[in-house]
């Protein structure tokens, strides 16, 4: 936090200034599309009229200061506000053109589409075999034992994990490094099948090492799902994001491409917040 830091103008002309640049993605198909979303937790209005498309081949991160709907606005995206009993959330969010408020969207098989890894790694108390193997599971993905084998195999691999846990996978997944334990969380999003998988500032709880793993990782994975990442550090977004969104006062003041946003925002709250003004 910069103690000399002027707040953002907020009666800067930014209302005037479309969010997206006109010619960003046109004709691309999103995978997810929110339309004016609003959040409320009791009287708080928390996400005000949010509308942004994410798309399967790239990796969007969420950036804004502290407080301004960023984790809100990733929870819509698979209904994990649904277990907050104070919050409302309006408008409309699609997957692949599906609304996933729907009455007849089932919650469980939308949270394994879009799947979620948290700031704080959250390995169940379980085997490192059984953290991958459970979810596979519960949605009958494997017929047998060589079938959930070869998931669990793959997941690892796709989480780089595999080289450093195949000897041991009946260990505990509590006690591997957090880094370890955070990739461990993402194979078991990955072990599902997801299309999405959202991410909540993986790597606040993780040292310079252990996020640069993570980093390169997200840039594996990316085009085998669509990533939306919440995260605090502008460099971070920078280096593994194609798309960033600006969120302020839970409005999303800014969505473009990741390198137009670093280098030339349109909005002048963007500028403050890049240029350390804030936040
Ligand atoms: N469970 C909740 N109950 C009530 N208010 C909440 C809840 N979760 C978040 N809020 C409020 O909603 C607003 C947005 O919070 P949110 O955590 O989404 O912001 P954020 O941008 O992710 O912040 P941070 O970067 O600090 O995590 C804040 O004012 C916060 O206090």
């Amino acid at each position: 936090m910069n103690e000399t830091a002027t707040p953002i103008d907020t009666d800067a002309p930014d209302v005037s200034t479309p969010v997206a640049p006109d010619d960003l993605d046109v004709g691309k198909t999103p995978k997810m599309k929110a339309e004016d979303v609003n959040v409320y937790y009791g009287d708080k209005h928390a996400i005000k009229d949010v509308s942004i498309n994410i798309h399967d081949d790239k990796v969007t991160a969420f950036i804004g200061p502290s407080g301004c709907g960023k984790s809100t606005f990733l929870r819509c995206m698979n209904r994990m506000n649904d277990t907050i009993p104070i919050a409302k959330v309006t408008g409309h969010i699609e997957l692949d053109g599906e609304d996933i408020y729907s009455p007849r969207m089932d919650v469980v098989q939308l949270r394994a589409r879009v799947g979620m890894v948290f700031q704080k790694p959250n390995p169940f108390p379980k085997s490192i075999y059984e953290n991958i193997a459970y979810g596979p599971r519960i949605h009958g993905l494997a017929s047998g034992k060589s079938e959930m084998d070869a998931i669990v195999e793959k997941s690892l691999k796709r989480a780089g994990l595999w080289d450093e846990v195949k000897d041991r996978l009946e260990d505990s997944g509590t006690a591997l490094s957090g880094g370890q334990q955070q990739r461990l969380c993402i194979a078991r999003a990955i072990a599902v099948d997801p299309e999405v998988i959202l991410m909540d500032e993986p790597c606040s709880a993780l040292d310079p090492i252990a996020t640069a793993k993570i980093e390169e990782l997200i840039h594996e994975l990316r085009g085998k799902y669509a990533i939306a990442i919440v995260t605090h550090n502008m460099q971070q977004a920078a280096r593994v994001s194609q798309r960033t969104a600006f969120f302020h006062l839970g409005e999303l003041v800014e969505y473009g491409r990741t390198s137009e946003i670093f280098t030339n925002p349109r909005a002048k709250r963007t500028q403050d917040y890049i240029t350390g003004r804030y936040g």
